[in-house]
């Protein structure tokens, strides 16, 4: 859904920040007082619903922060109006989860993720971190007809168009002043979500947290699969290795290899080693985990990317990061990954940081669990990812700065 522009233009490229002294600011801030939205839960698919292009118009003639906050105000009283809508609304063939999962991987299941990880209870557990939530419902994405691989990537024009959309809703949420959190699907759909980020926060930066790095070019990847090739879309140093797929000329690079960090890589291609390596992008593999431990991974990976400036925060969580016994439903699972206390680490670290700005919790894949409750184990390991990032905490209340080493070895002393 596209903001018209004279609503970005008083949005500073910030999340939860207005500038301009007019007479829509204050309305809008009288709006956002009373009805405070700072968490956004979109989820492939949401209903591109007539209805929602109407409240975009409307919250556009009275200047609220998009339409995410006016939706907010009159949904209570269109709640079945909103739901019954979303069923006709399945469009082309008749699967409503849209068929990301089928697109982009050969195993499929993946766009059943988000279903999961909402009945696990994610609305449940946000609402009780004193968050607002707003779940917008799933986007729908379509399948185009005639979509035949490129070189040997499959389905490219529905991907490049589902992320378009994907890019579209991100973009206007966080221009709506929200937190913004997107349930995958798999991680291709990061090309969207994080590109939509840009746009409307251009100095973002990104902490991939994976098992993978999902920087192969179309040229390097063994698969051909898109969700091993997310990175490659996004980075100004690959853009005279990226040759033009279709469906996705929409995608300009818009990311510095330095503004980039991964944490728990293992299972790196060898083109992808090479890019890294010429590329000088800072890594975390596993290994450098167990060595340094994830309390010095975290304090170098955010004094990498915020000691310049500080500056929004992308975080892209593949739920293969986690160790596969812990996470079991996914479609690509790479032994010896993260503790779950070294995800809730990472995780209440950069919550701490108060820079988060859009999160994404991909590659959970219900059909792949080899039980219902290894989809369950899975999904709720999600939400505790999530309910971690945007603030749980272990000792039921704010976290202090993370002390450094020294000042702990003085308390331990004390
Ligand atoms: N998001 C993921 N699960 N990525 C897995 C990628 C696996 C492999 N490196 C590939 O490019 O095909």
């Amino acid at each position: 859904m596209k903001e018209p522009e004279h609503i970005k233009s008083w949005v500073l490229p910030w999340p939860g920040l207005l500038t301009a002294n007019n007479w829509r600011t204050s309305m809008s801030e009288a709006l956002s007082e009373m009805f405070p939205t700072n968490t956004v839960v979109v989820g492939p698919p949401l209903p591109p619903s007539s209805f929602s292009l109407t409240l975009t118009m409307f919250s556009s003639f009275l200047g609220v922060r998009g339409f995410w906050i006016i939706d907010t105000v009159i949904r209570p009283f269109c709640l079945t109006c909103w739901y019954s809508l979303r069923k006709p609304w399945k469009l082309g063939r008749p699967n409503p989860g849209g068929q990301l999962g089928k697109a982009v991987q050969k195993r499929r299941g993946v766009e059943h993720g988000p279903k999961a990880i909402r009945d696990a209870g994610l609305i449940e557990r946000l609402s009780n971190l004193d968050y607002p939530v707003h779940d917008f419902g799933d986007l729908s994405f379509q399948n185009l007809d005639k979509d035949e691989p490129y070189m040997q990537v499959p389905f490219p024009r529905s991907v490049g168009r589902a992320n378009k959309l994907l890019s579209e809703a991100v973009g206007s949420a966080v221009a709506s002043g929200h937190t913004t959190v997107m349930l995958g699907g798999d991680h291709s759909l990061a090309i969207g979500s994080v590109e939509g980020h840009a746009r409307q926060c251009p100095d973002l930066c990104l902490i991939w947290v994976d098992a993978h790095a999902d920087i192969n070019t179309p040229l390097t990847s063994p698969s051909g699969n898109l969700h091993g090739q997310s990175v490659a879309f996004m980075l100004k140093e690959l853009q005279n290795k990226m040759p033009e797929l279709p469906g996705f000329s929409w995608v300009k690079p818009f990311l510095s290899a330095k503004d980039l960090v991964y944490i728990g890589l293992r299972d790196v291609d060898p083109g992808e080693y090479d890019i890294l390596k010429e590329l000088g992008i800072q890594c975390f593999t596993m290994r450098d985990i167990d060595r340094l431990g994830i309390q010095r991974v975290m304090e170098v990976t955010l004094d990498h990317l915020l000691s310049r400036k500080q500056r929004p925060i992308h975080l892209s969580f593949d739920i293969d990061a986690m160790d596969p016994s812990l996470a079991p439903a996914t479609g690509t699972p790479v032994n010896g990954g993260l503790t779950y206390r070294e995800g809730i680490w990472i995780t209440e670290e950069i919550h701490n940081t108060g820079l988060l700005s859009v999160m994404d919790l991909v590659e959970v894949n219900p059909v792949l669990g080899a039980s219902r409750e290894a989809v369950e184990v899975t999904a709720s390991l999600a939400v505790d990812i999530i309910a971690s990032s945007l603030g749980q905490s272990r000792q039921g209340g704010p976290i202090a700065q993370t002390q450094t080493l020294k000042d702990d070895t003085e308390q331990l002393r004390l």
